[in-house]
C-alpha cells in the first residue's frame, strides 16, 4: 500500500471536489489565498517557511490505484473516481519565499486554477506553512535575545512526533538555530549537526570522571554533562582532571550544564574552567530554555556561551498555532469573467479581502528601510507609481503618502500551470536571506515586547470593491 500524500487532505475536500466535478464547475478558474489573522508570540513580524515541503507535495500531487480503490470503499461514485485518477496538478503558485518577513492579513501565498484542484490542496498547504512558519518564528525570537551565540536545536524528543522533529528543525534553522542534534536532519537538509552526551554516560560509569575519560579516549571533541551529582564539586573538576591528562589528544570545547540555578552556576563553572588555565573552554546550557529564561539570564549576567534549546522551540510551547486560513478570493463566471467573492462575519476581523492580489514590501530609499506593506489587485505594478497613498484599513486616519520608494513583490511565481519555474534556494541562501530581511526592518517592530504594529494596508480599489461587496452580499443575502 502506497502512503500518497494526496490523501492528505480533510474528506471535506473531496466531497466539495464531487459536488464541483457533478455541477460541471470543477475546471472554473479560481483564485484562494493563505493569511494569518494575528502576530504569533505577538511578534512583530513572522517568519515564512514551508514553501519548499509545498513544492514537494505540489509536485508529486496524483491519485495512485490504492488510493482510489480505498475511496471507492468510502462510497465515491466511478465517474468521480475516474476524474481523480486522471487528475495532475495544473494550477499557479505565487508565494512570499522562505525567510521573508510576512505579517498578519496579508497573502502569503496564493493558487490559482482549476476550482476542484485549489480545493483539494487547501488542508496539506494550511499544514505545512502553519507549522513551519510558527517555529522559524519562534526560533527568530530566540536567536533575537541570544545574538551573536550559537544556538542549539535540541528538541526531536519532545517535537510533535516525527515530520514535526525533521521540518521542525529546518524551519528552527531559517529563524535562526545554528546546528541541532538531528542526525536524520542534518544528512537530510545538510544543516551542521552538533552534541555533547546524556546523564546516561555518567550514571553508566557511576562516575563522572571515568565516564569523561572514556568519552574523551574515543572522540576528539568533548563537551562534558557536569551536573549529574554535582557541578561544581564533582562534574567541573572532573572534567577539568580529564582534560588536562589528555592535553592535545583532545578537543576540550567545554562543559554543559542542564539544571540548577544557571546564573549563579555558570559563574562559578567560568572561574573553575579560567582558573584551570581553559579560558577558552565555552559553557554549554540547556534544560527547558526560550527566550524569557534566556533573556533573564543574560540579564544576570550567566556566563553562557551556547544555547541548547528543545521543548519551547520545537514544540511552539506558547502558541501550538498559527491559524493561518485558505480563503476564495475569485471565481471564474460561467460567461467566463473572474468575480471577487468576499466571506463576511460578526467579526470584523473575519472578513475576507475580496479578489487576487499581490503585497508590495515599501522601502524608503531615503531611510532604507521598509515603510510597510501595500495590498494591490494583481494587475498593478506599483513599481510604476511615483506616489502611493498607504491608510490603515480600520483606522483610515491613520495615513501617510509616499514618494521616495522602492517596491518589491512579496507573492514570487512558484508554479504556472503546473509547471515548476522557481529555482529553489539552499537552506544557507534562505538563512541569509532571511537575514538580510530583518536588517530591513526598524528596531520598533524587532523587539521581543510589545513590538510596533507593522503597517498593512490596502490600495484605495481594493479596499473600497471589500467595502462595496461588503453592502452588496447584505443586499443580496439578506433581500
Ligand atoms: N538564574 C535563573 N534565572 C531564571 N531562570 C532560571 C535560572 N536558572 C535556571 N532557570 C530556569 O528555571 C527553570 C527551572 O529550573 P530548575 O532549577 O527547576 O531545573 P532543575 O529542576 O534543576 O532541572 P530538571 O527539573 O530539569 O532536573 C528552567 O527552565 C531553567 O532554565
Ligand atoms: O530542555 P529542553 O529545552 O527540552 O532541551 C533538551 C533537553 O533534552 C535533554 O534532557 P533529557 O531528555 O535527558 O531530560 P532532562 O530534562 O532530565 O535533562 C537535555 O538535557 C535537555 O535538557
Ligand atoms: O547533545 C546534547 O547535548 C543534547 C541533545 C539532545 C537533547 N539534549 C541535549
Amino acid at each position: 500500500m502506497t502512503d500518497n500524500l494526496v490523501l492528505h487532505t480533510d474528506l471535506y475536500q473531496l466531497n466539495m471536489m464531487q459536488v464541483y466535478f457533478e455541477k460541471g464547475i470543477s475546471e472554473r478558474n479560481a483564485v484562494f489565498e493563505v493569511y494569518f489573522r494575528d502576530m504569533p508570540f505577538k511578534n512583530g513580524y513572522a517568519v515564512f517557511a514551508g514553501l519548499e515541503r509545498v513544492i514537494d507535495y505540489l509536485s508529486s500531487l496524483h491519485f495512485e490505484a490504492d488510493d482510489i480503490v480505498y475511496l471507492r470503499e468510502l462510497g465515491y461514485p466511478e465517474s468521480f473516481l475516474s476524474y481523480l485518477s486522471d487528475l495532475r496538478f495544473t494550477c499557479s503558485v505565487r508565494s512570499a519565499r522562505e525567510g521573508d518577513l510576512v505579517f498578519a492579513n496579508e497573502p502569503i501565498l496564493q493558487v490559482e486554477g482549476p476550482l476542484a484542484q485549489c480545493q483539494l490542496v487547501e488542508t496539506a498547504i494550511l499544514n505545512i506553512v502553519n507549522f513551519q512558519t510558527l517555529i522559524a518564528t519562534k526560533a527568530a525570537r530566540i536567536k533575537s535575545v541570544i545574538g551573536s551565540a550559537p544556538l542549539m536545536e535540541f528538541g526531536t524528543r519532545r517535537a510533535q512526533e516525527m515530520d514535526a522533529a525533521i521540518w521542525g528543525t529546518r524551519a528552527a534553522v531559517i529563524g535562526g538555530a545554528d546546528a541541532t542534534s538531528n542526525v536524520r536532519a542534518g544528512k537530510r537538509f545538510g544543516i551542521p549537526v552538533a552534541g555533547t552526551h546524556a546523564h546516561a554516560l555518567v550514571q553508566a560509569y557511576g562516575n563522572d570522571y571515568d565516564a569523561f575519560k572514556a568519552y574523551a579516549t574515543t572522540h576528539k571533541d568533548c563537551v562534558f554533562l557536569v551536573d549529574t551529582y554535582d557541578t561544581l564539586k564533582i562534574g567541573v573538576p572532573a572534567a577539568i582532571k580529564v582534560a588536562k591528562e589528555l592535553g592535545d589528544a583532545i578537543h576540550f570545547q567545554g562543559v554543559r550544564i542542564d539544571s540548577g540555578d544557571m546564573a549563579y552556576i555558570s559563574k562559578k563553572v567560568r572561574e573553575q574552567l579560567d582558573d584551570a588555565g581553559f579560558t577558552d573552554a565555552k559553557i554549554y546550557a540547556s534544560n527547558d530554555l526560550d527566550e524569557n529564561t534566556i533573556l533573564n539570564l543574560k540579564m544576570q549576567k550567566a556566563k553562557i556561551d551556547v544555547w541548547g534549546v528543545g521543548t519551547k522551540l520545537i514544540t511552539a510551547y506558547d502558541q501550538p498555532a498559527l491559524g493561518a486560513v485558505y480563503k476564495i478570493v475569485a471565481i471564474e463566471t460561467e460567461n467566463g469573467d473572474m468575480r471577487d467573492t468576499i466571506k463576511l462575519s460578526s467579526n470584523a476581523e473575519k472578513v475576507s479581502t475580496p479578489g487576487k492580489k499581490q503585497v508590495w514590501r515599501i522601502r524608503s530609499i531615503d531611510k532604507n528601510k521598509s515603510e510597510g506593506d501595500y495590498i494591490t489587485f494583481s494587475d498593478v505594478d506599483v513599481t510604476r507609481q511615483d506616489e502611493i497613498f498607504m491608510f490603515h484599513p480600520t483606522y483610515t486616519y491613520i495615513n501617510k503618502k509616499l514618494t521616495n520608494f522602492m517596491a518589491r513583490p512579496l507573492l514570487t511565481p512558484i508554479f504556472a500551470k503546473g509547471q515548476l519555474v522557481y529555482d529553489k534556494p539552499t537552506l544557507p541562501e534562505i538563512k541569509a536571506y532571511f537575514k538580510a530581511m530583518l536588517d530591513d526592518l526598524w528596531d520598533e517592530y524587532k523587539r521581543d515586547l510589545n513590538p510596533q504594529d507593522y503597517p498593512v494596508d490596502l490600495a484605495q480599489d481594493v479596499w473600497d470593491r471589500k467595502m462595496q461587496l461588503i453592502d452588496q452580499v447584505r443586499k443580496d443575502v439578506y433581500k
